[in-house]
């Protein structure tokens, strides 16, 4: 088995008296794929904000590669080759494409200089016609892109896509899925949510659903597959 990157243990976070998250488990291995499911505002960024202390639980605790990051602030959890890629993306509007990615550009926890400017520019080739405009310049599937090229300008061991589709053209969406598809197969683990439960699921192994702040699915990508039910029960419009 491979290593534990990032778990979460009886999770319970409050926004002020509101209990968002009822006692989570939630475990990622190195090179694992989960595909975080569940309606609108069930906790699925609840979640990741827990886990990368943007939001600090109440009770039970956050380990990386084993150690506790319960306490730890959010900088030191992303030292530990954690990218994040939040909904609503946030790239530096003001900075040219080039400028978003060198800004963000470090070694992994190992050393790895593996995911280059030059890397990031094959892999979005979109970026590469852009990369001396500014980033106000940019269509909102680029400005995704972008933030995605700089996660893994990083580095990263894991990634974790909050909402990576969400408002994009179904063309754009499309390339974004290859893109994500890439990044699975050079072994980087990856948190995606996305409401697009066909696409994650494939290019995920393993999948989570949660419903109103607790897991009631955690399992294989082909076993939820197999329950079409159980996805119209927790998913359907
Ligand atoms: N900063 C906040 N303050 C108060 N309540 C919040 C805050 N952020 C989220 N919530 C509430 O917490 C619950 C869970 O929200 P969360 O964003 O984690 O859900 P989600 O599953 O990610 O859904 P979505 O796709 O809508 O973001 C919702 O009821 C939401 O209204």
């Amino acid at each position: 088995m491979s290593n534990m990157l990032l778990e979460a243990k009886e999770v319970h976070t409050y926004y002020g008296a509101s209990h968002i998250l009822h006692g989570i488990d939630f475990s990622i291995r190195e090179g694992e794929g989960i595909a975080l499911m569940g309606r609108n505002g069930m906790g699925k960024s609840t979640l990741i904000k827990s886990m990368l202390g943007i939001v600090r639980p109440r009770h039970g605790r956050v380990l990386v590669r084993g150690d506790d990051y319960s306490r730890a602030r959010t900088f030191q959890t992303a030292q530990q080759g954690i990218a994040y890629v939040p909904e609503g993306r946030g790239i530096f509007k003001s900075l040219t494409v080039r400028e978003n990615l060198l800004m963000s550009a470090r070694a992994g926890i190992d050393g790895r200089r593996e995911w280059t400017f030059e890397r990031v520019m094959e892999t979005f080739p979109r970026l590469g016609e852009r990369i001396n405009n500014g980033g106000w310049q940019l269509s909102g599937g680029e400005q995704q892109m972008l933030t995605i090229g700089r996660a893994l300008m990083t580095n990263p061991d894991l990634l974790i896509l909050d909402e990576a589709t969400e408002g994009l053209a179904p063309l754009i969406a499309m390339e974004i899925w290859r893109i994500v598809k890439e990044i699975r197969r050079t072994g980087i683990a990856t948190v995606i949510v996305d409401k697009n439960h066909g696409a994650v699921t494939s290019i995920c192994d393993r999948a989570m659903i949660l419903v109103k702040g607790q897991v009631v699915f955690d399992g294989t990508s082909d076993e939820i597959r197999a329950q079409p039910e159980l996805i119209q029960k927790h998913l359907g419009v």
